[in-house]
C-alpha cells in the first residue's frame, strides 16, 4: 500500500486515478509521495520514507529541488498541462490594459439603479476608450509551453510578435508560427515592443531581470505582463517607472502588498491555471508521473533526476539506485550483484547534472539484503526494490 499527501487542492480527476493500492495520509511522516501547487516546501524537513513529489503546475521555485535530490526524492512537475489557461488569461490581461474595461464595469455598478443610465453611459463612455491590440507589437520573453501559445494566438489577433528564448527547445520550435520574429537578444524586444510578456521561470540569471536599467531601454507607454513570477520583477524599479508613466501599465498574476490596489496596475490572484481544464490536466499527469515513479520506476518529466523508462516492471524484482554523478557507481552495483551471484537481465544508467538514476532487472526472485548492501555505497542517495 502506498500513501500520498496533498498539501494543495488536487483536482479529483486526477486523484480518482490512484488505485485501491493507494491511500491519502494527511501525515508527511507517513507519505511515499507528495502533491501540491504553490505550497511553499523550502522550510520542510523531509521524511526519510517520502520517494517523489509532484508539483501540478509548471513553476518549481517553492521546492529546493537540489536539497530533494540529495535525499534521493524525485521532483516532476507537469510541463504544458496548465499552458492553455495562462495563455487564455494573458491574452484576456492585454486587453484589459487596452482599454478601460475594468474603469468602466465600476463605473455602471457606482450608478446601479439610476433611471436614466443609459443616457448617462453614453455621456461619460469616452473616460473608458482604448486602443486596439491589431497592429501592435508583443514580446515574447521565454518561447516554451506557455510563450508559444501567447505567442501564436497574438498573431493571429493581429499582433507583429517578437519572441526571445536562447534556450527554447525543439517541441517548442516546431509549435512556433514561423511569423514570429525570433530575436537574438532581448534589447531588440525593449527597444520595439508595444506590450511585453514574460514566461520565464524564476532562476538566479531570471530573478530581477526586469529592473530600472531594462524599463529604460523599453518604449515610452510600454504595457508589461507579468503570468510567471513576482520575482522576475525589481518591484521599487518597476513603481518608479509606472510613476513617471514610461511603463503605461503592469498587469500581473502576482498580488504583493506593494502593487496591490496602486493605479496603473492590474493585479489578478494567481488565476493563470485556475481554470477546470488545467486543474484537471495538471492533477491527471502528476498522479501518472507519481504512480509510474513508485510501481514501476520510471522517471518521467522530473526537474532534479534524468529522465529514465524501462517499460513495466517485469515479475522479478527491479532495483532502482539514486546516486550522484561520479565514476564507477555502474561498477559497484554489478560488482555487488555479481559477488551474490545475481544475473542482471536489465540496465539502465542516465545522469543530469551532479545526479544519475540506476535501474536494474534482476533475474532472481531473491532480493533480500541487496538495498541494505547498495545503500552503504558511498554517492548513493536511495536504493528502492520495486518486488
Ligand atoms: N500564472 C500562473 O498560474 C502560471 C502557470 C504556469 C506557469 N507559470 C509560470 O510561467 C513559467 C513558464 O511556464 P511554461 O509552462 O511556459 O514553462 P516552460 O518550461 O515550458 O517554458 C519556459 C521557457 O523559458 C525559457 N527560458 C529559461 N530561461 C530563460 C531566459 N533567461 N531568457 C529567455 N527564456 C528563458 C526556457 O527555455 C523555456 O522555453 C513557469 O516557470 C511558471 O513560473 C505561471
Ligand atoms: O497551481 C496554481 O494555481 C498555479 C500554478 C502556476 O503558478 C504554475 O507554475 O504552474
Amino acid at each position: 500500500m502506498y500513501q500520498y499527501q496533498c498539501l494543495n487542492a488536487i483536482s479529483e480527476a486526477g486523484l480518482s486515478l490512484f488505485s485501491e493500492d493507494y491511500q491519502r495520509t494527511e501525515e508527511m511522516a507517513g507519505a511515499d509521495a507528495v502533491l501540491l501547487r504553490s505550497a511553499s516546501l523550502h522550510e520542510t524537513v523531509f521524511p526519510e520514507k517520502l520517494k517523489a513529489i509532484a508539483r501540478a503546475g509548471a513553476g518549481v521555485n517553492n521546492i529546493p529541488l537540489e536539497d530533494c535530490a540529495e535525499k534521493g526524492i524525485v521532483v516532476f512537475n507537469t510541463p504544458g498541462a496548465n499552458a492553455n489557461g495562462v495563455k487564455e488569461l494573458v491574452i484576456a490581461g492585454m486587453l484589459l490594459a487596452s482599454r478601460d474595461i475594468i474603469g468602466g464595469i465600476e463605473w455602471v455598478k457606482a450608478h446601479a439603479g439610476e433611471e436614466n443610465i443609459a443616457k448617462t453611459a453614453e455621456k461619460q463612455k469616452k473616460m473608458f476608450a482604448g486602443q486596439e491590440i491589431e497592429g501592435k507589437k508583443l514580446g515574447v520573453i521565454g518561447l516554451g509551453a506557455i510563450g508559444v501559445l501567447v505567442a501564436n494566438a497574438a498573431l493571429h489577433l493581429g499582433m507583429e510578435v517578437y519572441g526571445y528564448d536562447p534556450y527554447m527547445s525543439v517541441d517548442s520550435a516546431w509549435n512556433l508560427s514561423r511569423h514570429i520574429h525570433h530575436v537574438k537578444n532581448l534589447e531588440t524586444i525593449y527597444q520595439e515592443c508595444d506590450y511585453i510578456t514574460l514566461h520565464v521561470p524564476a532562476l538566479d540569471d531570471t530573478k530581477g531581470m526586469i529592473d530600472r536599467e531594462a524599463a529604460g531601454q523599453m518604449k515610452d507607454g510600454v504595457i508589461l505582463l507579468n503570468f510567471a513570477r513576482d520575482l522576475l520583477v525589481k518591484e521599487e524599479d518597476l513603481i518608479e517607472a509606472l510613476e513617471t508613466g514610461h511603463i503605461r501599465k503592469y498587469v500581473t498574476d502576482f498580488p504583493t502588498a506593494g502593487l496591490a490596489g496602486r493605479d496603473h496596475v492590474i493585479v489578478i490572484p494567481h488565476l493563470g491555471a485556475s481554470t477546470e481544464e488545467s486543474e484537471d490536466n495538471c492533477a491527471r499527469m502528476a498522479v501518472r508521473e507519481i504512480r509510474e515513479y513508485l510501481e514501476n520506476g520510471n522517471i518521467m518529466n522530473s526537474v532534479n533526476f534524468p529522465n529514465c523508462d524501462m517499460g513495466k516492471k517485469g515479475k522479478n524484482p527491479r532495483i532502482t539506485v539514486l546516486h550522484h554523478n561520479v565514476p564507477n557507481m555502474i561498477g559497484q552495483f554489478t560488482a555487488l550483484l555479481a559477488k551474490r551471484g545475481i544475473n542482471i537481465a536489465d540496465l539502465t544508467n542516465k545522469s543530469r547534472g551532479r545526479f544519475a538514476y540506476t535501474m536494474i532487472d534482476i533475474e532472481d526472485t531473491d532480493s533480500s539484503g541487496i538495498a541494505e548492501e547498495l545503500s552503504k555505497i558511498e554517492n548513493v542517495l536511495k536504493v528502492r526494490i520495486i518486488l
